[in-house]
């Protein structure tokens, strides 16, 4: 199976980008998605996080108030390593549950979105890395007009990652995303016959179709040497 890395900066366009893979018919596994799920009322994440920053994150239905949380995380480092370090057991569980569960299905390529890819180190299980890239300029602009975000909380969420132009110079493939959507379409045409070129070896036994050629060609092996007495 083919674990194709889709990152960028927060607003930079990785939704977008994964909206076009999925109506290409190639699956996503969305980690903001995931980490929304391991928030939920009542469950492990949802416990360690009220624990740790008390009961005024939370709405009066006791759902985790995700603004309020953001406004808190992203004005203060310790507060957001904090975050990470309470949420990244969860969420790498999570996103291995979403990965595994498109390996049984049979899927030969998959792309997974992980806005913090290089953050977290998963950038060795994923390969070729995709970096949606857009200036800071851009980022800002998009970040402010989808959030409603004023521009120093937008600021501060930028500066929460890893810098853009250093994601790109880690990146396979780079979607530059400051033009309009047209621009945007036009690369993704090349960057989706690249994912789909045929599979490397190695990307083959690691897909059901592959684990199961291995089994079978293990068990028709023992069969023979059985049958005919050949071996010890
Ligand atoms: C702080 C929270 C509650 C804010 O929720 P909110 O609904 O406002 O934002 P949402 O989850 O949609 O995230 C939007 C974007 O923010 C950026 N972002 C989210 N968490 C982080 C983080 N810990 N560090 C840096 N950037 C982050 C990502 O680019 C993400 O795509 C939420 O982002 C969260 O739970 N973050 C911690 C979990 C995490 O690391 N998520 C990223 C998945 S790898
Ligand atoms: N080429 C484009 N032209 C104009 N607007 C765009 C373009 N690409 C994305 N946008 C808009 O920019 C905003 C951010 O895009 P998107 O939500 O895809 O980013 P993201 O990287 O997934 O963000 P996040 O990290 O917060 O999940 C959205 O409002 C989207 O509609």
């Amino acid at each position: 199976m083919r674990i194709v890395g889709l990152t960028g900066g927060i607003a930079s366009g990785k939704s977008t980008v994964s909206n076009l893979f999925k109506a290409s018919g190639i699956p996503v596994v969305d980690a903001d998605v995931v980490a929304r799920n391991v928030l939920k009322k009542g469950s492990g994440g949802w416990k360690r996080v009220v624990a740790a920053f008390g009961e005024e994150i939370l709405l009066p239905s006791r759902e985790v108030d995700r603004p309020k949380l953001g406004q808190m995380v992203f004005s203060s480092d310790s507060k957001r390593q904090l975050l990470n370090k309470l949420m990244a057991p969860y969420i790498s569980t999570g996103i291995f549950w979403e990965i595994l569960k498109q390996w049984a299905k049979g899927a030969k390529v998959i792309v997974v979105d992980i806005p913090l890819l290089f953050e977290v180190k998963m950038d060795k299980w994923t390969k070729p890395i995709v970096v949606v890239w857009v200036s800071q300029e851009t980022q800002l602009k998009r970040l402010m007009g989808r959030d409603g975000l004023s521009e120093e909380d937008a600021g501060n969420r930028v500066m929460a990652q890893m810098s853009l132009d250093l994601k790109r110079s880690k990146a396979d493939v780079v979607i530059e995303n400051n033009g309009d959507l047209d621009h945007l379409n036009q690369q993704f045409s090349k960057v989706l016959s690249e994912i789909r070129r045929p599979l490397t070896w190695t990307e083959f036994w690691r897909s059901r179709q592959g684990t199961f050629s291995v089994l079978g060609l293990v068990t028709s092996g023992l069969f023979v040497c059985k049958h005919f007495s050949i071996g010890p």
